[in-house]
């Protein structure tokens, strides 16, 4: 993660925990991110690592049952400890959400065009007909006919409705926009529209993007950087591409060989595959938390809980070893980072 006072998005330490009623679940376990002006980062990892509570952290959106920590500077102003006026506002213009699967997202008894206004004229103090202007024009950069602001969200298809999401996220000219799992729930075809689209909104406004996806090819395509997710921490970040053609983590390699790209033989090695799930947040394995699944673990990852350390140009990996293209293991000094432990330190030399 590259630190600078210039990141729009900052997000440093960041933990969360939920109290449920058979105890705690640290479902984040302090992640550190950050987003540039006008850049993309794309945040990857299987189903429960932690993606959906960074992003609901960031605007503070968690249930009441959440205890956070850490801090969220959003151009930076900490989100986790601001008013709630300041928040409400925040919450429109300097950052939006675009949810997975729409139909939940909006309001069934009311029409998308009156969703769409609500933050206008909410926030942007509009008068009903500069709303109702704005809405349709809004439409009408999403790929809708203005028209069908009049409609219900059962009256539209699943791409429709995720159109009309893109639109409310924009409403109030948001400089940043968290994409989560936006296209999961739609058809292929479909799916390669809505990331189309995404992309040139966010392009053409200079809008920065956190895009969250188990798809790390798909966030290869779209980011500009990458952070992989595993269970609540990140293990590995750095430009998208590099992370997805070369990861330095063993389970950034795994993931990205469970996406195999098409027409590229050397993909087809596929050395390691994805095989077992996540472990359950509230009972980690001792050491590294991917150790259990990783295919060139040793002993002493059962004592060492990595952080992440550089690997490499602009890059950072969470492992003892990093994973070089071909597959060789090679052991990096960490640089002598201060949160690296002293054993760890040694051995890794
Ligand atoms: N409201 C909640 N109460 C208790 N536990 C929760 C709550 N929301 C999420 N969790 C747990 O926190 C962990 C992280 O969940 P989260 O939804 O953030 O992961 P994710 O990577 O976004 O997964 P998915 O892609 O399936 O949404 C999981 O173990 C999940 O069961």
């Amino acid at each position: 993660m590259s630190r600078s006072p210039d990141n729009y998005l900052e997000v440093r330490d960041l933990a969360v925990t939920y109290r449920t009623a058979g105890g705690e679940i640290p479902a984040v376990r302090g992640v550190d991110l950050a987003v540039a002006p006008g850049s993309k980062l794309g945040v990857a990892g299987e189903s429960g690592c932690g993606k959906s509570t960074v992003a609901l952290a960031l605007l503070r959106l968690l249930p009441k049952s959440a205890r956070l920590s850490g801090s969220v500077l959003l151009d930076g102003e900490d989100v986790l400890t601001m008013k709630w006026g300041r928040l409400r506002a925040v919450r429109w213009a300097g950052a939006s959400i675009v949810f997975q699967g729409a139909m939940h997202s909006l309001n069934a008894v009311h029409r998308v065009g009156d969703q769409i206004a609500e933050p206008i004229l909410l926030h942007g103090g509009a008068t009903p007909a500069e709303a109702a202007r704005r809405v349709g024009a809004l439409l009408e950069q999403v790929g809708l006919p203005g028209q069908r602001a009049g409609a219900y969200p059962h009256e539209l298809s699943g791409g429709q409705r995720q159109r009309v999401m893109i639109a409310m996220a924009l409403a109030c000219d948001p400089r940043l926009i968290i994409a989560d799992e936006p296209t999961t729930a739609l058809d292929v075809m479909i799916q390669a529209q809505i990331l189309r689209l995404i992309d040139r909104l966010v392009g053409e406004h200079g809008i920065s993007m956190m895009m969250i996806s188990h798809d790390l090819s798909v966030l290869a395509d779209t980011c500009d950087r990458l952070a992989v997710m595993y269970a609540g921490r990140v293990v590995e970040e750095g430009p998208a591409r590099t992370v997805f053609e070369a990861a330095r983590h063993p389970y950034g390699a795994a993931l990205s060989a469970a996406f195999p790209r098409i027409g590229d033989p050397a993909s087809r090695r596929s050395p390691r595959g994805l095989a077992g799930d996540p472990p359950d947040p509230a009972a980690l394995p001792t050491g590294c938390a991917f150790r259990p699944r990783c295919a060139v673990a040793e002993e002493r990852c059962a004592e060492i809980d990595p952080v992440l350390w550089p690997a490499g140009p602009e890059r950072a990996a969470a492992c003892v070893k990093v994973l070089d293209g071909d597959g060789v293991l090679t052991a990096e000094a960490p640089d002598g980072r201060a949160a690296v432990d002293a054993d760890y330190q040694e051995e890794a030399r």
